[in-house]
């Protein structure tokens, strides 16, 4: 009765902690998976290099520039970089706004939005960035199309 109660109790404790474990283990690969994109990107750096090529490209981009003629370059510069970098599992935070209440009534189109990717990978081009890394970045921003097109 003791040895059954003993085995039973064991059994339970060594289930117990190979579920914590396998947990934990299952955690740290998801961080350090998606830590990945920001170590690829070269960190805050990476991405502050990135942003600090990708911004002039935009406003040299007649397809898209007239959109930026009151833009405050130093501020969305900032945001940008705090965006990139949380979506790619750095230790940013983004405060600005949500991508629809930024680019409501502005009559963006789908060509507007893939002119501004475009520019982007250019960017990334310009920072030696692997393109599997690139893509990584793009695919994250991707879900941003819905909310920030209107037209
Ligand atoms: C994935 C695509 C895009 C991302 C990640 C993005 C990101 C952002 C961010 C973070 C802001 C700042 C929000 C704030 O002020 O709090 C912003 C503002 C803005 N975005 Fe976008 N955007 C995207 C696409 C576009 C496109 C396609 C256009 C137009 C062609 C556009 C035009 C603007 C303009 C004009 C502003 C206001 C800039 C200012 O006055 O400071 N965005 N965007």
């Amino acid at each position: 009765m003791n040895n059954a109660f003993n085995h039973n109790f064991f059994q339970f404790i060594g289930i117990t902690l190979i579920v914590i474990f396998t947990n934990f283990g299952a955690h740290a690969q998801e961080t350090k998976k998606d830590d990945i994109l920001y170590q690829g990107l070269g960190k805050t750096e990476g991405i502050t290099k990135i942003v600090n090529d990708f911004v002039p490209l935009i406003l040299a981009d007649t397809r898209i520039n007239s959109f930026f003629a009151k833009m405050k370059k130093d501020e969305f510069s900032a945001l940008l970089v705090a965006q990139f970098c949380e979506l790619a599992g750095g230790p940013c935070q983004y405060k600005g706004k949500d991508m629809y209440e930024a680019h409501q009534g502005m009559n963006i189109s789908n060509a507007h939005f893939n002119a501004l990717a475009e520019d982007l990978q250019i960017a990334m081009e310009m920072n030696q960035i692997p393109s599997s890394i690139a893509n990584k970045l793009i695919s994250k921003l991707a879900p941003m199309q819905r909310p920030i097109v209107s037209k």
